[in-house]
């Protein structure tokens, strides 16, 4: 290595390190309120290739963790599975965002998310100097899953049509045991979102939807959607910091809100019903983004509550 090449990876570290410590001194009035409490966080398969910025994501969970909080990562791989299928030459297609999965395909989307993507999750948090534990919806009975009928509005006959996904699942019933079990030990769970049903069929299912199932399950006081924009925008692209069930409702209803936010907000109104305290729609690319949303006083992104408080 020359000698120039050292001093700028020497600052890199030091500017890094000094980005931590004000993200940190700025964190300490509020660090108190979250001590003890579990944050389920979404990492999805977009933020994780998008923007680089997967180790400030690493470090940020090892540092929640390191300051008294059950981080519990669930994240995607949509992107990872599509390079793999295109490699070994299979078309894939998806149906309101979820991929149709049949039995040639399931084994190689286990693979990615249980396998490569699973993986590489832990790691980029462990390297921070925590300690994650990869899983995926079948171990420990996790996510015990059914088979999703897509139900379709047809306008050419006029009426819904029933879309047969094939290996797509949805919970139905979330056994937390595993996570409290890594959780009070100090360790970090980080969990690919695949599930079985109880006779041992494995399925596919999409990871804003574990999430949300997980979140409900454990009570979460905050789940963390982490996207490619702000948060949910208004009709002149401002950022809507709080949203509530009726307000979200309005605006799916008016097209204010559309594609693929309708069923990021639909899984966060349901995990907000099921027993999380709160769920954030907010920006991946943006650096600690989740420990803005924690150690601020504006947060980051937008706030999804049952009221408004
Ligand atoms: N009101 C809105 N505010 C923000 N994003 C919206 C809104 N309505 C629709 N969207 C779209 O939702 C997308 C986020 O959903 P999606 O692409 O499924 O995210 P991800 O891949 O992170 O799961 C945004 O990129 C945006 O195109
Ligand atoms: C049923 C279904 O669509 N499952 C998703 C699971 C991964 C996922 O949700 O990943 P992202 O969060 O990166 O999109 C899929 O096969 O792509």
């Amino acid at each position: 290595m020359t000698k120039q090449k050292s001093l700028d990876s020497v600052k890199k570290a030091a500017q890094e390190a000094h980005e931590q410590a004000s993200v940190l001194a700025r964190a300490l009035p509020y660090l108190r309120r979250y001590t003890g409490d579990t944050i389920v966080v979404k990492y999805g398969g977009h933020a994780m290739v998008d923007n680089g910025l997967s180790n400030a994501f690493g470090n940020d969970i090892a540092l929640l963790k390191q300051v008294g909080i059950n981080p519990i990562v669930v994240h995607g791989g949509g992107p990872q599975i599509n390079a793999v299928l295109k490699r070994m030459d299979v078309e894939t297609t998806f149906v309101d965002g979820l991929r149709v999965t049949n039995a040639a395909i399931i084994d190689v989307i286990e693979m990615v998310l249980a396998g490569t993507v699973n993986k590489q999750v832990a790691t980029l948090i462990n390297q921070a100097g925590a300690l994650a534990v990869g899983i995926s919806g079948k171990d420990g009975g996790l996510i015990e899953a059914q088979k999703l009928m897509k139900h379709v509005w047809d306008d050419s006959i006029k009426r819904e049509r029933t879309i047969d996904l094939g290996l797509v699942g949805y919970p139905v019933r979330i056994d937390p045991r595993v996570l409290y079990a890594l959780s009070g030990s100090g360790l970090i769970p980080v969990v690919a979102p695949i599930g079985m049903d109880k006779q041992g069929q494995t399925y596919n299912i999409n990871a804003d939807i574990s999430a949300g199932a997980i979140a409900g399950a454990v009570r979460a006081s905050r789940l963390f959607m982490l996207t490619d924009v702000p948060g949910v925008l208004d009709a002149d692209g401002n950022l809507i910091p709080e949203l509530t069930e009726e307000e979200a409702k309005e605006a799916i209803a008016t097209g204010m809100i559309s594609g693929g936010m309708i069923p990021k907000i639909e899984t966060c109104l349901e995990a907000v019903k099921a027993g999380a305290q709160a769920a954030v729609i907010m920006d991946g690319r943006v650096p600690h983004a989740c420990l803005l949303e924690l150690f601020t006083e504006g947060g980051s992104g937008t706030i999804i509550r049952p009221n408004r408080s």
